[in-house]
């Protein structure tokens, strides 16, 4: 079940709130700007489809979000347990960062932990399969796929060379919880 916690920045031991109603989850978001919808990702992916097959089968869902938001690049980040760059990708995303644009994920299998940090807080969204969101460009941020990874999301961007991230050097993200199974 697709969740949100909030921290104060301080307090990663308790959380001031856990949320996981998706109209609570996306309201909440909203106050700092954040996109959080449930979509339905029903197309059939098999075990090990390439990127390509993934895009055919969410073209519908992909041109609506670069017809409504003009995302130029798409990309998919297809990860499991025995993906041989799995503790590296993890260790990359697990660093507090941001982005230029806006960062638009749409998962259509699996799950993955987003911890967003606006401000004083810490607001950890657990999203699974068919959940899309869209954090805004300059939130600081990271991403926890776990010890033993298994997501498949598509990826939106609005500028041509797709991923780039500006790494923030805080080391936050080691007091927070991580993706629990
Ligand atoms: C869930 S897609 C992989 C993670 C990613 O692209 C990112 O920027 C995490 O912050
Ligand atoms: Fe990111
Ligand atoms: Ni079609």
């Amino acid at each position: 079940m697709s969740s949100l916690t909030v921290y104060h920045q301080s307090q990663p031991e308790q959380p001031e709130k856990m949320l996981t109603d998706p109209a609570d989850i996306a309201s909440t978001l909203a106050t700092v700007g954040v996109r959080f919808e449930r979509w339905a990702a029903n197309a059939p992916i098999a075990p090990g489809a390439s990127p390509v097959e993934v895009i055919a089968a969410y073209h519908h869902e992909i041109e609506k979000l670069m017809f409504e938001e003009g995302y130029v690049t798409v990309d998919v980040v297809s990860m499991d347990r025995n993906h041989p760059q799995k503790a590296e990708l993890r260790a990359k995303f697990l660093d507090e960062h941001t982005h230029g644009e806006d960062e638009v994920r749409f998962f259509v299998a699996g799950r993955g932990l987003f911890c967003l940090h606006v401000d004083e807080r810490v607001y950890a969204v657990l999203c699974e399969k068919n959940d899309l969101i869209s954090v805004p460009a300059g939130t600081k941020h990271w991403f926890d796929m776990g010890e033993e990874p298994h997501f498949v999301a598509i990826r939106l961007f609005n500028n041509p060379e797709g991923w780039v991230a500006q790494f923030t050097g805080d080391p936050i993200a080691a007091g927070f919880p991580g993706l629990e199974y």
